[in-house]
């Protein structure tokens, strides 16, 4: 069970501990460790929604496990205690931003220190008021970017009410991950998530499928059958390529999204369902309404509330600690003597734009996993280097960009993310550096300088 008034005080590395932190955290049961393996342990005995974060002096640049730590426990709400010198690091700063709810330098002022956890503490109960109790099971949804930042926002708020929800996205970019997160985080996550891909169900089947039918509704049905609508009670169901469902199937999910009743193929019967539908889309339904291929009514119905997965071109710093987490996660598959990508190999990963997004760059590291050879994968490993060939295709103004972006992505490997260095050898003054981070999208992160510590080329 989540501890409601609890509290995870993490302190990393030299901290004195401040006399007036049990003024500030008076009436809260708090659990102090000392390392990020310790939190860990303790968020799995006694998960919390409130976390602390007290960071020492000595620290430079954030500790690579920190952002793995606090991505993975995203949920908590965390508020960093810090000393103001390090809010002058941009990877400070950035990580700050990305992952705390709220900080406060030092020297502590306990008072006000005192009603940012108050709040945080009251956000966080508000949180509980509509999730359930226990931790919810959910799908590891890897991301450092704003983007994904935002979206863990958005699914928490999505997650806490009942309207259908269309999730668009192109196609790999997760929006099967998000539907999964949106039913993982609400209340329905112990009955059944269903999910249907309308387009590869043949136009004839689909109606059964979704509907059931009775036994003789149609040759071939010798008994009766209930449809994936009635497996999903009480629980939610994914309507995946909802753009592809027909036209004549549209109104009967009308009717069953109006009236929550279905009625079987062959049935005269109604039946009440009460199952959360959402819908994903990798087409645009607005132009499909325009041209006539998607009921209006069935639109705004399920347009309710929508979560937008942008493609993986345009969140670059997820590209790494996606690529790196699917490495671990396929750790099994791997040779005994494979370590990790080559910097060569980010820096391929990193120029690359991801028309498959998450799925491609899966595919890609997976099979990089079984064809390297050595002790680091390389760009062929990854089926990268016809793209690196395939530039002399590209106009001239897209081979710039690309050009542009691997030359940054490389100075910042080499010079281990520190943005003075690595525009000194790009030649560019800091602030143009930085310029062309933005236009690229590219977050300067402290892991992934580690991720890559030791590649060879
Ligand atoms: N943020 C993420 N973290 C970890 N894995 C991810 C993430 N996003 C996507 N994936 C993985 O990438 C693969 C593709 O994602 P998913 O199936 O959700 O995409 P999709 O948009 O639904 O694709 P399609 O449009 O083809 O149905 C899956 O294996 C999924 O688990």
């Amino acid at each position: 069970m989540t501890s409601h008034s609890a509290i995870l005080c993490v302190t990393l590395g030299k901290v004195p501990s401040p006399a007036s932190l049990a003024q500030a955290v008076a009436g809260y049961s708090l659990h102090q460790v000392a390392s990020l393996k310790e939190a860990e342990r303790l968020q799995v005995l006694q998960p919390v929604r409130v976390g602390l974060l007290l960071i020492g002096t000595e620290f430079s640049e954030p500790p690579a496990a920190l952002e793995e730590f606090l991505l993975r426990h995203w949920q908590v709400r965390w508020v960093a205690l810090l000393p103001p010198r390090l809010l002058c690091q941009p990877c400070w700063r950035a990580l700050v931003h990305a992952h705390c709810h709220d900080f406060h330098t030092m020297p502590l002022d306990a008072a006000r220190l005192g009603q940012t956890l108050g709040h945080v503490q009251g956000l966080a109960a508000l949180g509980t008021a509509l999730l359930p109790a226990t931790a919810p099971v959910l799908p590891h949804m890897v991301g450092i970017s704003n983007a994904m930042t935002r979206m863990r926002g958005q699914l928490q708020r999505v997650a806490g009410v009942l309207a259908p929800v269309l999730i668009s996205g192109e196609s790999g970019s997760g929006k099967e991950l998000v539907a999964q997160a949106v039913h993982g985080l609400s209340a329905r996550r112990k009955a059944p998530f269903i999910a249907v891909n309308c387009a590869a169900l043949p136009a004839s089947l689909i109606h059964a499928e979704l509907f059931g039918h009775e036994r003789g509704a149609y040759t071939g049905a010798s008994r009766e059958r209930r449809g994936l609508i009635e497996a999903a009670q009480g629980g939610t169901l994914l309507l995946d390529e909802i753009g592809d469902l027909p036209l004549e199937l549209q109104a009967s999910l009308l009717r069953f999204l109006q009236e929550k009743t279905i009625l079987r193929l062959g049935s005269t019967v109604s039946r009440t369902v009460d199952v959360r539908v959402l819908a994903a889309t990798h087409v645009d339904l607005a132009q499909a309404v325009a041209r006539g291929s998607f009921r209006e009514d069935l639109y705004y119905r399920l347009n309710v509330l929508s979560l937008e997965v942008p493609p993986l071109r345009q969140r670059r710093e997820d590209v790494l600690p996606l690529a790196q987490y699917f490495f671990q996660q396929y750790a099994g598959e791997r040779s005994r003597q494979l370590r990790g990508f080559s910097r060569t190999a980010a820096q391929a990963l990193a120029a690359h734009d991801w028309p498959g997004n998450v799925r491609e760059l899966l595919n890609r590291v997976r099979r990089a996993m079984v064809m390297a050879d050595g002790r680091w994968i390389m760009p062929p490993d990854l089926g990268l280097e016809a793209v690196a060939r395939s530039r002399a295709e590209l106009g001239l103004d897209d081979a710039r960009v690309l050009a542009e972006r691997a030359a940054i992505a490389a100075s910042l490997l080499e010079a281990g993310s520190n943005v003075a260095q690595a525009a000194r050898r790009l030649g560019v003054s800091r602030m143009t550096l930085y310029r062309l981070l933005a236009k690229h999208g590219i977050a300067v992160r402290s892991h992934q300088r580690d991720t890559l510590r030791s590649a060879p080329d």
